[in-house]
């Protein structure tokens, strides 16, 4: 199993209860898209998953390891193990596509050898060769998100959590968007993506989790958009 949480529920200060006793596994290579309202939830779970908030109860375990348990200092550890990307994109401005992809490991501190090839490498998986030298600026929204999608991989992540990647993108991007990120999901990595993009969840037929309030209300093998 890759993901678990077992009765997991995240009441926030304020008293909002926005999960509610959640079981959910993930199996090592899984594709799962997660959909819900305004509200339901989505993004807690991920906020969650990455340790940027802490479940009120239940456990959470990430690659065999129980991540309410984790000390402070095992959390960077741990967020190695999942990719993210945003609806945002998230680029840094002032660095090129190049050193953007560079800095991700050498934040994480990666061993991987050769960084430079490995490095095109991604690029070339996205298509983006030709752009390296460029700045974010200069790239369309779809270009932008693809060079996010090389930043989350390259330090070859367990799990890509894709938090509405395609949500501000037109049909066609999001489109080839999503072929990336199957590919990458076909390469071995598990992939969750929370999304309010019925076309593409319908089109796709992947297991799909729909979190109503707070709780999962539905969980479809090869499942369809219906909220
Ligand atoms: N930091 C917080 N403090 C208090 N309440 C919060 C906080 N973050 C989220 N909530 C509440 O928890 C509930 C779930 O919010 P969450 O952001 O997880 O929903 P979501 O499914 O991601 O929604 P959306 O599709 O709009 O992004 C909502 O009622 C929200 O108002």
């Amino acid at each position: 199993m890759m993901v678990e949480l077992i009765g997991v529920s995240k009441v926030y200060p304020n008293g909002v209860i926005a999960l509610s006793n959640i079981n959910l596994s993930i199996n090592k290579g899984e594709f799962v898209f997660v959909v819900g309202s305004s509200g339901a939830g989505k993004s807690t779970l991920i906020k969650l998953l990455l340790k940027e908030e802490e479940p009120t109860t239940g456990q959470i375990i990430v690659n065999g390891e129980d991540i309410s348990r984790l000390k402070r200092s095992k959390i960077p550890h741990h967020r190695r193990n999942i990719g993210v990307v945003f609806q945002d994109f998230r680029l840094l401005p002032n660095k090129t596509v190049y050193e953007n992809i560079e800095f991700a490991m050498l934040v994480a501190g990666n061993p991987i050898k050769d960084v430079k090839k490995h490095i095109y490498s991604v690029l070339d998986m996205v298509g983006l060769v030709d752009k390296a030298n460029s700045y974010p600026h200069q790239l369309s929204g779809g270009e932008q998100q693809r060079v996010s999608l090389a930043r989350a991989v390259v330090n070859k992540p367990l799990i890509l959590i894709a938090d509405e990647p395609t949500g501000n993108l037109d049909p066609d991007n999001s489109w080839a968007i999503m072929q990336i990120i199957n590919d990458i999901n076909r390469r071995g990595t598990t992939v969750l993506m929370v999304t309010h993009a019925k076309d593409i969840v319908d089109r796709m037929r992947k297991r799909v989790v729909t979190l109503v309030k707070g709780n999962i209300v539905k969980d479809q093998i090869k499942g369809a958009y219906d909220i």
